[in-house]
């Protein structure tokens, strides 16, 4: 198969869709790579790298889409890279649909088939491909906060630990799965006062264990939620509800009680964001204050630790991206369920049940869809 991948283009966005490692793997698989000039940069890998496993170097992302017939990404396309796809291209990248019409109206025009990264499922219910960057958005969480805690930046002016006979400060995460759970071990190593909340009991269980007691876990029912956020000095939003928008969990009417300088982190933006007044900044202005209460929502966290982020999600990305270049698009889709659950856009129509009923638009099924 022909392969293609472009710079990102979002603002402030360093990763990018293949490793030289990975494209080493798609070469040996007998497939060609080209990479847009420069595309690696981000995350410290020269043209030379790329070449030197097996890539071609083209100068443009126009000359990538020309080339390629799957263009394997990170973030959601850009409108001027919706513009420059086609029917005969796969699209392979992160996509949260659900809170953006505009773009899975510009994906169902362009023809393409389109396979978002964050809802490919594994045996276990898991979203593997999504895993590896809540892993980095939740370590991340908490060092944002830290940071957004202080008084100059229009928090509290406290630290996450405290110091000896000081109090440390209430976390409140909310959503205790990849993410969560990632932030919370995060926020204990800085001897926060940590409770995470979780619908699912099983989950809370599992918490419970893992952190032996140094956590405090709750059952996520509105009125505990409220209580929380109205004593917290941070609050993390976690939650996800796959492929759907976020559910609002903490309203504008609450912000008005909680504490002056409190600060929200909302990791869940990409899906929408799971507080009422939330929406999406970027890594340039990456926070805003409403009520007192300091909010940061950048929606492509991951981004910021670059190299990091995107040698994680090629762990997690490549064994796909090798199955859906050697079998082809539709006999790969056929052959895995978990990697058909990925399907969001094809021929025309949006072909992921959640998104399609988030967006208000008819989930359609590819007739020759079998493995779903
Ligand atoms: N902003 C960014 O840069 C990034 C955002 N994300 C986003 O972070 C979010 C979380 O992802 P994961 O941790 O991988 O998901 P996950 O599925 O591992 O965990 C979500 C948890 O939320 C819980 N939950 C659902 N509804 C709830 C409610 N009403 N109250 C409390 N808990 C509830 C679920 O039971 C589950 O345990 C997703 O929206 C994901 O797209 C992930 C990576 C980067
Ligand atoms: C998952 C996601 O939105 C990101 O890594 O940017
Ligand atoms: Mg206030």
């Amino acid at each position: 198969m022909r392969i293609g991948v472009p710079t990102e283009i979002k603002v402030r966005e360093y990763r990018v869709g293949l490793t030289p490692a990975s494209v080493g793997e798609l070469v040996l698989a007998g497939h060609e790579v080209v990479i847009e000039s420069g595309a690696g940069e981000g995350i410290g890998c020269s043209d030379e790298d790329y070449v030197s496993a097996g890539a071609g170097i083209v100068q443009t992302a126009q000359d990538v889409f020309d080339f390629a017939e799957m263009i394997v990404k990170v973030k959601e396309p850009q409108p001027s890279e919706t513009a420059m796809l086609k029917p005969h291209h796969t699209l392979f990248t992160y996509l949260h649909l659900a809170p953006d019409p505009v773009q899975a109206e510009g994906l169902r025009q362009s023809g393409c088939t389109a396979i978002a990264y964050e809802t490919v499922t594994d045996n276990e219910g898991r979203l593997p491909l999504l895993t590896p960057m809540s892993q980095v958005a939740g370590r991340m969480s908490v060092s944002v906060a830290a940071h957004c805690l202080q008084k100059s930046q229009g928090g509290r002016g406290l630290m996450l630990g405290g110091v000896p006979g000081v109090l440390p400060a209430k976390v409140v995460i909310i959503g205790g799965g990849v993410a969560g759970s990632h932030a919370a071990e995060m926020a204990i190593g800085a001897r926060a006062d940590v409770t995470v909340f979780d619908r699912s009991a099983k989950r809370l269980s599992e918490l419970d264990a893992q952190f032996a007691g140094a956590v405090k876990t709750a059952y996520s029912t509105q009125v505990a939620l409220d209580q929380a956020v109205l004593q917290a000095d941070v609050v993390i939003g976690a939650v996800l509800i796959p492929g759907a928008a976020a559910p609002k969990l903490v309203t504008r009417d609450m912000l008005k009680e909680m504490k002056d300088g409190a600060v929200l982190v909302d990791i869940a933006i990409d899906q929408g964001g799971c507080f009422e007044t939330s929406k999406a900044t970027t890594h340039n202005d990456p926070t805003y204050i409403i009520d007192g209460v300091v909010h940061y929502c950048v929606a492509n966290m991951p981004g910021a630790y670059s190299r990091t982020s995107a040698f994680a999600l090629n762990n997690a990305t490549l064994p796909f991206a090798l199955a859906i270049a050697n079998k082809g698009t539709r006999a790969a889709l056929n052959a895995d369920p978990h990697l058909a659950r990925g399907l969001n856009v094809a021929d025309g129509q949006i072909c992921c049940e959640p998104v399609a009923r988030d967006l208000g638009m008819h989930y359609i099924k590819p007739d020759w869809l079998t493995s779903i």
